[in-house]
């Protein structure tokens, strides 16, 4: 059996010390927040907390934290004297400016992962042991992994009950602009516009599933988003244009009583659950 060390003891990585205690002999946590360290101990998340430098030992090293912090800790990792096939496996949320900065003397041992599921909550007492079953582990460059690398990352997400998915690392960042990286921005937007217009008691009266289901994501976690957003900036850019557009085209129908256009045009969108 394995050992395995986490960076990151949050929603993410709380989630997979939970769902890989059986997986792995034992799991060290690694967090620069001591009141998250005391967490995940008393959670149960891992059985110790540990110092980057104690990951020299372990064979699996996990890193779920912002992605500007991924990448500094890839620099501190390829410093160390980590095990000569350690696996490395970040869960970034874009992918293509960490495999660009990852140093070239652990290139090999990293995974570049991106597990499509999560919630809008943050911290260890987020962690769900089953968050990642059923759902997609999105592997990115998998051609500049290693072997061992690749088959252990591979042996880890089927033990998850991930459904496993290869993809370039330009090509995720694009799609997931659109698909998960937008819907964020709408959310924020939507969460503002009606707390800019509307007054508390108002909100609290009104708001039912709609309004609800609109604005979860405008809960999540403002310092990781950030990184997200930094980090695909230029996708995102591209993506809320595409948003601008269709809202411009909704607001020329309604201004112009093309009522059954907008009639099409909503049942154009009706398809897209029948596709999910
Ligand atoms: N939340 C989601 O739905 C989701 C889904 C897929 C991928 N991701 C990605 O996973 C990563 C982690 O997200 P999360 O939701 O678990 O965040 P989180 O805020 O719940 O947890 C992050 C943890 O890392 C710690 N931390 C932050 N920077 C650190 C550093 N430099 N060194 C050590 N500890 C550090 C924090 O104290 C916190 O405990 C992010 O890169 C995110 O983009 C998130
Ligand atoms: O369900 C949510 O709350 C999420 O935000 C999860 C979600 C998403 O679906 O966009 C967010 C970021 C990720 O990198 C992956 C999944």
């Amino acid at each position: 059996m394995m050992t395995c060390g986490i960076i990151g003891l949050g929603l993410m990585g709380g989630s997979f010390a939970l769902a890989t205690k059986k997986y792995f002999k034992k799991i060290l946590g690694v967090d620069h927040n001591p009141i998250h360290q005391k967490e995940a101990l008393k959670l149960g998340l891992v059985d110790e907390i540990a110092e980057l430098k104690d990951l020299e030992k372990v064979d699996v090293i996990i890193i779920s934290i912002p992605i500007r912090g991924i990448i500094s800790v890839l620099k501190g990792l390829s410093k160390l004297n980590l095990k000569k096939n350690v696996t490395i496996i970040d869960f970034g949320s874009t992918k293509e400016s960490i495999v660009k900065n990852c140093p070239k003397n652990i290139r090999k041992n990293l995974v570049a992962s991106h597990p499509m599921a999560g919630t809008e909550y943050s911290g260890p007492q987020a962690a769900i042991a089953d968050l990642y079953e059923n759902k997609v582990m999105v592997v990115c460059d998998i051609e500049d992994s290693g072997e061992v690398q690749k088959n252990t990352a591979i042996d880890i997400f089927r033990f998850l009950k991930m459904n496993i998915k290869f993809m370039k690392s330009s090509e995720h960042d694009r799609h997931a602009a659109f698909i998960s990286h937008m819907p964020h921005i709408v959310s924020f937007s939507l969460a503002n516009a009606v707390l800019n217009q509307e007054d508390r008691e108002h909100i609290v009266t009104l708001a039912a599933g709609g309004f609800r289901d609109m604005s979860r994501l405008a809960k999540s976690n403002a310092k990781m988003w950030e990184d997200i957003f930094r980090e695909n900036k230029k996708n995102l850019l591209d993506a809320i244009e595409a948003f601008k557009s269709e809202l411009k085209i909704a607001k020329n129908l309604i201004e112009n009583d093309k009522w059954d256009e907008l009639k099409k045009w909503m049942k154009k969108g009706n398809e897209l659950h029948k596709i999910m």
